[in-house]
């Protein structure tokens, strides 16, 4: 079955629509098949009257044009989109295996292995982003998709840019802090490192099961620790993987290990062996 060609005019139409399989932050996402060719799809819908801001349809306008650009087996394609009156429709990759959110949530914690697995599969995709001078700036468990056979997929591109339109934040992020790096949350520019800090976040919330500064009680406490690179290890954390995170999670972007190295670090070599694609 072919899949879907993303220059057809598409109408709601075309689509069987099946289970909801959950909502992003601004619609609601069906599972759906597409009657002539059957291809499995997952359909984003969102209501025009919530995208009325100038900045949430530019800021998706912006989504639709960096995904459907982007061809890369760890970062979920976007086919096409369309409108009727009252939504628009984002066609959308289907990752069978669902949230890796809800898998660290299931497992507690991920063996360093398997966090090996995911941070080689993310650093692959952040080397193709930068080299389309693309910057995600939303890297966290709830964007992260599994596709079949457990490759993990990047999805939510909302609040990906373009490198050369350097802006500071000025739209307030929603959700959690616990992911932004010193220089976003200080409001300075940031480039693709702010990925690598990301990153390093990620490793250290898979392996130990919470995120490094997760503070309960305030996000000024939350920022407090961001920029004063706060963390503490359990002790079951390997001295590699304190090593990797911790040339990850640097208060200077330019400090931050650069994506190549990472492939070539030790915690990442020891798995390699187990994360061939098999
Ligand atoms: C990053 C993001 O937009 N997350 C929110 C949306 C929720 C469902 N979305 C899916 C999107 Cl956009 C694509 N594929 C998915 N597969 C699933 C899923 C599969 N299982 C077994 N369980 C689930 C859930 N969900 C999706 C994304």
């Amino acid at each position: 079955n072919t899949r879907p060609q993303p220059y057809r005019h598409w109408t709601i139409d075309d689509f069987e629509i099946g289970r909801k399989l959950g909502q992003g932050k601004f619609g609601h996402v069906y599972l759906a098949r597409e009657k002539q060719s059957g291809y499995i799809i997952a359909l984003k819908v969102l209501y025009k009257e919530e995208i009325n801001s100038m900045a949430v349809e530019r800021q998706l306008r912006r989504e639709v044009e960096i995904q459907s650009s982007l061809r890369h087996t760890n970062i979920l394609r976007l086919f096409g989109y369309f409108d009727d009156e009252t939504r628009v429709f984002l066609i959308l990759e289907y990752a069978s295996k669902g949230e890796l959110f809800e898998e660290l949530q299931l497992k507690k914690r991920f063996m360093e292995s398997v966090a090996a697995k995911y941070v080689t599969q993310l650093a692959q995709a952040l080397l193709y982003l930068h080299h389309k001078r693309v910057i995600h700036r939303d890297i966290k468990p709830e964007n992260l998709l599994l596709g079949l056979r457990g490759e993990l997929k990047i999805a939510d591109f909302g609040w990906s840019v373009k490198t050369d339109v350097q802006e500071s934040r000025r739209s307030t992020l929603c959700g959690t802090l616990d992911y932004l790096p010193p220089e976003m949350i200080e409001g300075k520019k940031h480039d693709v490192s702010a990925d690598l800090w990301s990153l390093g976040v990620l490793l250290y919330e898979m392996i130990c099961g919470k995120p490094p500064f997760e503070d309960a009680e305030n996000s000024q406490e939350t920022c407090r620790r961001i920029v004063n690179v706060d963390i503490s290890y359990p002790d079951f954390v390997s001295k590699e993987a304190r090593d990797l995170i911790q040339k990850l999670l640097q208060y200077k972007s330019a400090h931050r290990i650069p994506l190549r190295q990472v492939l070539e670090h030790p915690l990442i070599k020891r798995y390699e062996h187990l994360n061939k694609s098999k």
